[in-house]
């Protein structure tokens, strides 16, 4: 057998036309990341990722039209978010729970043909943003906000968290998250998914099995973790004394360093560029500023670049988003990639099993339990 790769690192594990790294270059079917972010309405991306082209105008329009008209989940779902003890749970356990749910309230959950498929698809797309915003709600004891029909995802997304008509700022903003989350080749939650999804199980399994991996600090948890982190620095001259003595406890700094990427995430100059306009519109401009400072100090003395997840923490925070909501919103976006290649696992299925490099003990003498 050959040798193993710990953590599968430079593995080429699948083929897959949805989104590509080169060179720390991400592009999403081809097309660049940065044009993407500049130009494009996350409805657009999510068009790009499941078709494999960019939409006409009516072909958005009625995406648009779609999602909007999908976002209403089963009240089944919304009085399940109300039976448990909601200050504990956090938000990504809710969710993926939620998630699975959806499926026992989907007639075609278990209808495999490629065209209920993709209503499915957008089923999951449009409900994710309502499940998260309306837990949102109800833990603070307000009523989930019913989406707008003539607003676009990142506004509805905005509208059912706050209940109020967001600023134009602020959808800007969100939209561009939504657009640079998007997908990200074959990160964890996405290879979660498509293991998933190869046994020919359901995309309800899919989606809820790469919830539970987008979860965990080394993938999208981390960007609660950083805005713990700038918490508990709270202030800049804080910032590298704290970081040294996380650094010799060998402890990681969450939002540093990437598997792929060496140089630098393509994705971060956007939400750094972000972070700055939206703190300093708040009145908090120390958020970025710690930030700068922590990511230059680890750029210097690790070597390692600042990912996705380190400045979409400030601009989340600067979005009035909780901080345990972080990474659902990741989530939400994510959706869409990991409908993708769910899609295009399906359209070209072999069952993913790989095999392990067996490190036990060889041939121990069996003893019966009255000898042990
Ligand atoms: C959307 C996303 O998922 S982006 C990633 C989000 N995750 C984070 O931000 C969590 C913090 N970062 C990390 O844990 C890592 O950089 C990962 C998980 C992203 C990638 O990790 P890997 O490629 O597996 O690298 P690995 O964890 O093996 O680290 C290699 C070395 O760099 C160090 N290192 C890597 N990241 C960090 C970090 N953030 N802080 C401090 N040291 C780090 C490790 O301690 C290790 O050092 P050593 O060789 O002296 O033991
Ligand atoms: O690709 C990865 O390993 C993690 C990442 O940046 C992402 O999922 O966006």
């Amino acid at each position: 057998m050959t040798t193993t790769t710990k953590g599968l690192e430079g593995v080429v594990a699948t083929q897959s036309s949805i989104s590509s790294i080169i060179d720390d270059q991400l592009t999403y079917v081809g097309y660049k990341i940065d044009d993407l972010a500049k130009n494009s309405s996350f409805e657009e991306v999510i068009f790009l990722l499941w078709n494999q082209r960019l939409p006409k105008q009516d072909e958005l329009d009625e995406l648009k039209k779609e999602l909007a008209s999908n976002m209403v989940v089963p009240e089944a779902i919304i009085k399940h978010l109300h039976s448990y003890d909601l200050s504990t749970v956090h938000p990504m356990t809710a969710l993926r729970t939620a998630v699975s749910m959806l499926g026992l309230y989907d007639e075609e959950a278990e209808v495999m043909e490629a065209q209920a498929n993709k209503r499915k698809a957008i089923r999951i797309q449009a409900k994710i943003a309502s499940i998260v915003t309306a837990f949102a709600r109800i833990r603070k004891g307000k009523d989930p906000v019913q989406p707008k029909l003539s607003y676009n995802y990142a506004e509805n997304l905005l509208f059912m968290l706050n209940g109020k008509e967001p600023k134009e700022i602020e959808v800007e903003a969100m939209n561009k998250a939504l657009v640079l989350h998007a997908d990200h080749e074959l990160n964890a939650s996405t290879f979660t998914a498509r293991v998933c999804v190869a046994t020919l199980s359901d995309i309800y399994s899919g989606v809820t099995a790469a919830i539970g991996a987008l979860k965990g600090p080394l993938h999208g948890g981390a960007n609660e973790g950083v805005m713990k982190m700038l918490t508990e620095i709270g202030e800049e001259e804080n910032a590298i004394p704290y970081i040294q003595e996380k650094l010799d406890n060998k402890e990681k700094i969450m939002g540093m360093g990437h598997r792929v990427y060496k140089g630098g995430d393509p994705r971060a100059k956007f939400l750094k560029e972000m972070s700055k306009q939206l703190t300093e519109l708040i009145g908090e401009p120390k958020w970025y500023k710690m930030s700068v400072k922590i990511e230059d100090y680890i750029k210097d003395h690790k070597g390692l670049p600042a990912n996705v997840d380190f400045y979409s923490a400030s601009v989340y925070h600067s979005l009035g988003i909780d901080h345990d909501l972080f990474t659902p919103i990741f989530a939400v976006s994510r959706t869409s990639g990991w409908l993708a290649h769910i899609l295009e696992q399906y359209a070209n299925n072999r069952l993913i099993r790989p095999r392990a490099e067996y490190t036990g003990p060889i041939s121990p003498e069996y003893s019966t339990i009255d000898k042990r």
